[in-house]
């Protein structure tokens, strides 16, 4: 079938900016025919009134929780709130329940979420068997499995030398290491940032057990020549050594999540686990430095992290709660309600680190919208303003800091390879 997106705005690729154009594609090729004003006539036409249509969104970074914690998440219900948020292909770590550290295990996520039919899903592998970080995993099958990289994400790998017998393997197979950057030594057992620890008399983690980690894993990401990629950048010091790296030309690239760019420590004025996430929510200092990062480019990427857990677990307080947020359903429009109306990011900025940047760090088709490319496309309705609601979520996780923020930016309609995989208002899986 032709399908045809009437009265949207897209972004031009070249000049950032937003122009009004129609968009054919082929549902059954999965690709974009043309775009422009005048189009042959569709089988079926989507009929839009202004919003924006955009590249499918790509998260490099979730937690799905299955195989093993499906009380937190299902992949049916992880990959239709990922849908729902906008995104066509999302990335999920592997500490799952047996860990995501075998060619079955992948084989399984990938087949299983195939299925499913929502986003599209692509595992990172564990780089040590069961996380322990000591013997390495089968890297070659993995990947043969269908892993797109490696990584102990939910830890760190402790030892450097383990680490850099990980880079080397990594790089013959042109892997790349995603790193959970948190020395242990350092973190101990700490819950919140140091200055929010001290007000509700809690453990602190110390930044540097975040910096320590990037700089040792940048030093051996120069020396093998391996693609690192670091996770959920949250302090000055952590922007400032992959400033560092990449400007010797280390293949460094980097992430940074809504949380971090949004919140600081003074909001946790009670104990409250919502709040509570690894890295933890850091100073006002930290968090300007990650947005300067962003809009430098030394943070590539936005991603999630959004790692669901039950409201029973959440509600143990923070001493004794998991880390983690939830923030698939909401990035979108946080971001743009939070960053792009103030004029802080600009929109072209914010949406090429949701796709063409992850897409082009990754290797993942997608993140741009042209005659030829895949047919994954997200719609979002930058009028339509309500407060963002956890009950509403696809998510099983309701684990957001953010219930009750006014936002605008909502996804409308989410098409991969020419399929409507989220439309809004859609009953849940079950
Ligand atoms: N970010 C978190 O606070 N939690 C993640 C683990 C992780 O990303 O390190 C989780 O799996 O719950
Ligand atoms: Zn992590
Ligand atoms: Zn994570």
């Amino acid at each position: 079938m032709k399908i045809r997106i009437d009265g949207g705005r897209l972004l031009d690729e070249q000049t950032g900016e937003l122009y009004g154009a129609n968009v054919y594609y082929d549902d059954v090729e999965g690709r974009i025919l043309a775009i422009g004003r005048d189009l042959p006539s569709a089988d079926k036409t989507i009929q839009l009134d202004g919003q924006l249509v955009l590249p499918g969104f790509i998260d490099m970074h979730v937690h799905l929780r299955d195989p093993g914690f499906t009380a937190k998440e299902t992949l049916a219900s992880g990959v239709q709130a990922a849908a729902a948020g906008g995104f066509t292909e999302v990335a999920c770590m592997p500490n799952t329940s047996p860990a995501t550290d075998t060619a079955a295990v992948v084989a399984d996520i990938v087949g299983r979420s195939r299925d499913i039919g929502k986003a599209g899903v692509h595992p990172i592998a564990c780089i040590t068997v069961g996380q322990a970080g000591e013997a390495l995993t089968d890297f070659a099958a993995l990947k043969t499995a269908g892993a797109i990289a490696l990584s102990d994400d939910g830890r760190g790998v402790q030892h450097g030398m383990r680490m850099l017998e990980a880079m080397t393997a990594a790089k013959t197979l042109e892997m790349p290491i995603v790193i959970h950057s948190e020395d242990e030594t350092l973190s101990g057992d700490g819950v919140i940032h140091p200055d929010a620890a001290r007000r509700l008399d809690l453990p602190g983690i110390l930044g540097e057990s975040e910096a320590a980690m990037i700089a040792r894993d940048i030093l051996l990401a120069e020396r093998t020549g391996a693609h690192l990629h670091v996770c959920h950048v949250s302090t000055e010091q952590s922007v400032a050594l992959i400033r560092w790296g990449k400007a010797r030309g280390v293949r460094v690239t980097a992430e940074v999540t809504p949380h971090h760019l949004l919140l600081d420590e003074s909001i946790i004025t009670h104990d409250d686990a919502v709040f509570k996430v690894n890295p933890p929510l850091q100073s006002e200092r930290d968090r300007l430095a990650c947005l300067a990062g962003f809009l430098d480019g030394t943070l590539d990427i936005i991603a999630t992290d959004h790692a669901p857990h039950t409201e029973a677990e959440k509600s143990l307080g923070i001493a004794r709660a998991p880390f983690g947020m939830v923030g698939i359903e909401t990035v979108f429009p946080l971001l743009y309600t939070y960053l792009v109306v103030p004029g802080i990011v600009s929109l072209p900025h914010l949406v090429w680190g949701m796709t063409r940047r992850p897409a082009d760090a990754f290797g993942l088709p997608g993140g741009s919208l042209r005659a030829g490319a895949v047919a994954d496309i997200a719609i979002v309705d930058i009028v339509q303003e309500r407060a963002i609601e956890p009950a509403a979520f696809y998510s099983r996780g309701r684990n957001t800091p953010f219930a009750g923020w006014q936002v605008t930016g909502w996804t409308t309609h989410t098409i991969r390879r020419g399929k409507l995989i989220y439309q809004q208002g859609e009953e849940r899986l079950a």
